[in-house]
């Protein structure tokens, strides 16, 4: 934990004042703690009926790819409005930072599907229940999330007391 941990830098005042934002850039430079980074994300869920990973935009993409190879299941994409080519179903939602909306092809997730979501980070937990709640719209069942880290002072795990949450690092 302590090589993933070391990769991920504190930047103040950013995107607002206020907002330390954890950067994630060193980490995906570094294929050692990268690779522990993935393995820890996936742990609790090996033997989780799984059968999708959805990634949210845009860092979720990144984490979410490697960890739907790691276990050999597909790769959905939710993202932010004006980006998915076909017929899409949305959502708007609260973030830390601003309010935002995510979108899903109608087609890449069926009732039959478990979901795993996954993301870089979890603060206040608007982001991640919104995609759970997206993928629900469209009749699957969400497995779990999985992020790399947790922002536990903005209790976005309350948000989500309804799913199976875990995180590699926890920052207060
Ligand atoms: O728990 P929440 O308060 O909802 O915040 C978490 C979300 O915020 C960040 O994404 P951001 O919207 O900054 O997008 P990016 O990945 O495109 O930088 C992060 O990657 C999560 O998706
Ligand atoms: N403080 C933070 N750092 C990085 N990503 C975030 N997403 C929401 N809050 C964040």
């Amino acid at each position: 934990m302590k090589q993933i941990a070391a990769q991920i830098r504190d930047v103040s005042d950013f995107p607002k004042p206020g907002i330390v934002f954890k950067d994630i850039t060193p980490l995906l430079r570094d294929p050692a703690a990268m690779h522990q980074a993935i393995q820890s994300m996936i742990a609790p869920f090996q033997d989780h009926p799984i059968t999708v990973v959805a990634g949210i935009e845009a860092r979720g993409f990144v984490f979410g790819a490697l960890v739907a190879s790691q276990l050999r299941v597909g790769f959905v994409p939710l993202r932010k409005p004006g980006k998915l080519p076909y017929q899409t179903q949305q959502i708007d939602y609260d973030l830390e930072y601003g309010n935002a909306s995510l979108q899903i092809h109608r087609d890449a997730i069926t009732e039959k599907d478990r979901v795993l979501i996954v993301d870089d980070v979890l603060a206040t937990g608007g982001t991640a229940l919104a995609s759970c709640q997206l993928v629900e719209t469209l009749g699957a069942e969400v497995a779990g999330c999985s992020f790399l880290l947790e922002i536990s002072a903005l209790q976005g795990r309350q948000k989500l007391a309804a799913y199976t949450l875990h995180s590699v690092l926890q920052y207060s």
